[in-house]
């Protein structure tokens, strides 16, 4: 134990360590934490034991008041805590209480990120058990406010920071986390945050929330996470004048800059802690979140959530809404508001699937998807003055300027919004849509639910309860003349969980499109008729972390196929495999 501590302290791999050191070849464990079956011993490393008032106030293995009679004397917490002893289930109960009690959602979210301060084993119970009722609060709609207002809500730094101020230091500042074996990194430089814009330095809030799921939906152990925002400052003028503002007060830098700041990002990353870490872009502008892709995806483990993640959940609806709407994807027209990173990222993976199972070439499966930006119809007219992201879905057609026009002339039966603008899909439009489809499919997905183009409730009334409807951010069921309608949270929380799990299981070094089909897929086909009979196209969220363990394998099998993966044997059963993996919450008993 002395040399691997010291390995641990000189920021050794722990690949580098005892192969036997590893869970079966998948998620390392340096801990033995969660190799240990519930009923051993585990000793709370930090870099020595921690006891007493230090372990009380260490948030990996503090356990308040359910510290056994047996651990109190052993670690020295005697007159620390109070005489009773509570199990973590009635801790639970306890804090469901008081969360429950609040009445803004923002103090819900404070209380969540305070507990996971506090007791990281308890916040991770919480969110696992009640997923349906919390995953609003530490992630889309709250975290949208509470990265507005971080500067007010700011207390303890939950990732790292790196800003121009770092720009030759960037590796040193990878060396201050105190976790060296990391396996997922979610950064931001926070310039569209979710549908909000430009929030700087208090995007922080995106990569925090994005991991925590990771961990809960998706069993990546939480000290294998980090979360890392980019300040390469801010455009926002409120901002820039509030005094709590806690990023660099300047507007952002731009070009070589900022891509210099990246690059040094980049290749810190990899120096530091290998080729298997995966980095997630998330919410960075559409200027620079495909070229990063594009320029990272050849030599690093990268994926960007906007583009991709929703995309696979976008067309894993898609699939599960043809047993409704019959016929196969080649079959259908598809409409876009909106054609940035959501809107195209999804249309061509819609179009990819249609290629792979139609054996149709690439170029003609793109017919079947029309995108509409700000200026209307994305046309064949307009092609020189596109984006080049744009260009692809540029087909033959008039101009046609108006969404209720661009309705009216391309009849689809998929609406699909990722502009972030909300109420959009207008009376009128849905109305339009519910003339010519017998069963139109209105997905709105900009987040948070203020952006949402339009409400649950909105859609099923205007269509007289013909639509099948779901939304990036949650809405409650709505009674429509004696029915109840549930509607799905088209959201990729769905899917990064599951497809990070499945390239860590197997060290793949690359993310291919067919691992977001394979993930797509897996989702799929978790969609049970009982389900599709209340209107829904996704499974329950209660059910995340198998359908988790379900998009691993998938993802996982793929990277084997594609020899992509380097965690060689490959398991012969990936779904128990991806399972055994999997971080639980569960207290350990102290020796
Ligand atoms: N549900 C999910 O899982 C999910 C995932 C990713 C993004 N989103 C949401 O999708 C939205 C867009 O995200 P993005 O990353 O694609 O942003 P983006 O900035 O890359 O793209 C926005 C697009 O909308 C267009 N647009 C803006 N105003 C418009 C208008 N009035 N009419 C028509 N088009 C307009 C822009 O020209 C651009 O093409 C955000 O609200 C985001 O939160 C949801």
């Amino acid at each position: 134990m002395e040399s691997t501590l010291k390995e641990m302290r000189d920021g050794a791999s722990v690949l580098d360590m005892d192969p036997k050191s590893t869970v079966g070849g998948g998620v390392e464990d340096v801990y033995g934490e969660d190799r240990a079956t519930e009923d051993q011993l585990v000793t709370p490393w930090t870099i020595s034991v921690a006891s007493g008032y230090t372990l009380l106030r260490d948030p990996h293995h503090n356990k308040g008041l359910a510290f056994t009679e047996k651990e109190r004397d052993a670690h020295y917490l005697r007159g620390l805590l109070p005489p009773t002893t509570i199990s973590q289930q009635l801790q639970e109960k306890k804090l469901m209480n008081t969360i429950r009690q609040y009445q803004l959602p923002l103090q819900k979210y404070t209380a969540m990120m305070e507990l996971e301060e506090r007791n990281e084993r308890l916040f991770y119970k919480l969110l696992i058990d009640n997923v349906e009722e919390l995953l609003p609060v530490v992630y889309t709609p709250t975290v949208g406010e509470a990265c507005q207002k971080y500067g007010s809500i700011f207390k303890r730094p939950q990732g790292l920071y790196i800003s121009l101020k770092e720009k030759g230091k960037v590796l040193d500042v990878l060396k201050n986390w105190p976790q060296k074996s990391i396996q997922v990194i979610v950064v931001t430089d926070g310039e569209r945050i979710l549908g909000l814009g430009d929030l700087g330095c208090q995007g922080i809030g995106i990569p925090v929330g994005k991991l925590s799921l990771y961990t809960a939906l998706g069993g990546v152990r939480p000290s294998a996470c980090l979360p890392v925002t980019i300040d390469v400052g801010t455009n926002n003028e409120q901002l820039l004048k509030d005094e709590f503002y806690i990023g660099l007060r300047q507007r952002r830098a731009t070009g070589q800059e900022y891509s210099e700041l990246l690059h040094e990002f980049m290749t810190a990353v990899k120096q530091n802690y290998g080729e298997k870490v995966l980095i997630q872009f998330e919410d960075f502008a559409n200027h620079n979140a495909f070229d990063l892709l594009a320029k990272y995806g050849t030599t690093h483990l990268v994926f960007n959530d906007d583009i991709q993640g929703t995309a696979a959940v976008v067309l894993a609806g898609l699939i599960s809404a043809l047993k409704l709407l019959g016929g196969s994807l080649a079959d259908h027209t598809f409409l876009f508001l909106g054609a940035g990173e959501a809107g195209t990222g999804i249309a061509e993976l819609i179009a990819l699937e249609m290629s792979r199972r139609s054996k149709t070439p690439l170029e003609e499966t793109r017919k079947k998807i029309w995108l509409t930006d700000s200026k209307g119809l994305i046309v064949s007219s307009r092609k020189e003055s596109l984006q080049h992201f744009k260009k692809p879905w540029a087909h033959e057609h008039e101009p046609v300027k108006g969404l209720l026009e661009v309705v009216k002339a391309i009849k689809p039966i998929v609406l699909i919004g990722t502009s972030g603008v909300g109420k959009t899909f207008t009376k009128e439009v849905i109305e339009a849509m519910a003339s010519f489809n017998e069963k139109p499919l209105i997905l709105a997905l900009s987040n948070p639910t203020s952006q949402s183009e339009c409400t649950a409730q909105e859609a099923y009334t205007w269509t007289k309860g013909k639509a099948i409807f779901a939304s990036g951010s949650p809405f409650d069921p709505v009674e429509y003349e004696g029915k109840v309608f549930v509607p799905g949270q088209s959201n990729n929380a769905y899917i990064f969980p599951g497809l990070g799990l499945g390239l860590v299981i197997s060290g793949a070094i690359r993310v291919h499109d067919d691992m977001l089909l394979a993930a797509a897929e897996a989702l799929a086909g978790q969609i049970k008729e009982e389900y599709l009979a209340k209107g829904l196209i996704y499974p329950p969220l209660s059910n995340i972390r198998k359908i988790s363990v379900q998009i691993a394998a998938n993802v996982a099998a793929k990277a084997y196929e594609l020899g992509l993966a380097t965690r060689l044997p490959r398991p012969e059963n990936l779904v128990k495999h991806a399972e055994s993996c999997m971080y639980s919450p569960a207290y350990r008993y102290y020796r």
